[in-house]
């Protein structure tokens, strides 16, 4: 697994996402949209990248873009030097976990292990693994209708973990639970991050979120979303004390400065 002191053979200096130019527009004709771009960006592996910006102002489709879920109409996006495969370059986490609702949790990891063409025999180890990483330790049989929207989300995040594709994207997954729900997750996806190093992309409206979770953040304008703020943030990372970084004088100042830019870019 990538992380900033191991990158991925042949990657050195072209970073683990490369986007030259970026635009990207739905519709035709009258019905023309231009959702975002255009949006030039490097981001090194390791990195735990946040897109923050007004509702509207494209976010999602750069994510689905760096995904491969959409193709750019002008420009070009690389992962690891070569343009996204869906399902391949990265794991997806979304605003509804969209977990198979017939399968028990740890059915739903399996899935994907099996997918990301892991042998049967190693699945079973695999899948503990995942499940205690997000803090459902012996939760592998229970059906997805027994358990919270808050540990239905996890599944989401051990499913989206199984592949061990190069990259993490999440988009808004914690938008639909209660405030401290929503406290939890961000810190066990901080610690995922953490160990493993993984590159991540993730997007939010929220300038608290973007604080706590990113080791950059980068402020999207109203539609057509370009770069208003690409802010390296450097507050520590690793296992600390969370209370102790939601309640310091620089998380907080960098929470309102970030909050500040989020307005400004959106009006
Ligand atoms: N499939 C689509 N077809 C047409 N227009 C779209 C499509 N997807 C998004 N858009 C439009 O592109 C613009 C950007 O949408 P996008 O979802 O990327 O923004 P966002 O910043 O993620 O918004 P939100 O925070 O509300 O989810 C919006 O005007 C949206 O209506």
């Amino acid at each position: 697994m990538p992380s900033t002191s191991d990158r991925p053979i042949g990657t050195e200096g072209s970073g683990a996402i490369h986007l030259d130019n970026v635009s990207h527009r739905y519709g035709t004709g009258d019905d023309t949209v231009t959702a975002v771009g255009p949006v030039s960006l490097d981001v090194p592996a390791g990195e735990f990248l946040v897109l923050v910006g007004a509702s509207g102002c494209g976010k999602s489709t750069l994510l689905r873009l760096i995904a491969g879920f959409e193709q750019p109409t002008d420009g070009q996006v690389d992962v690891l030097g070569k343009p996204p495969t869906p399902g391949e370059s990265a794991g997806v986490v979304f605003q509804q976990p969209r977990l198979f609702p017939w399968r028990t949790v740890g059915g739903n990891v399996d899935v994907a292990l099996k997918y990301a063409g892991i042998a049967k025999a190693d699945r079973g180890a695999r899948r503990d693994q995942l499940l205690e990483r997000v803090g459902l330790e012996g939760t592998a049989d229970r059906r997805i209708w027994e358990i919270s929207g808050g540990q239905q989300q996890r599944v989401a995040i051990a499913r989206a973990l199984a592949a061990e594709n190069p990259l993490f994207l999440l988009d808004e997954p914690f938008a639909a639970l209660d405030a401290l729900t929503r406290e939890r997750l961000q810190e066990d996806v901080r610690g995922v991050s953490s160990d493993t190093g993984r590159t991540s992309v993730f997007v939010t409206h929220s300038a608290d979120e973007a604080v706590f979770l990113g080791s950059r953040i980068v402020v999207l304008s109203k539609r057509p979303g370009q770069i208003a703020l690409d802010l390296e943030v450097d507050l520590p990372r690793g296992r600390i004390d969370f209370d102790e970084l939601r309640n310091s004088r620089d998380y907080n100042s960098l929470r309102s400065e970030v909050s500040h830019a989020v307005k400004a870019a959106a009006a």
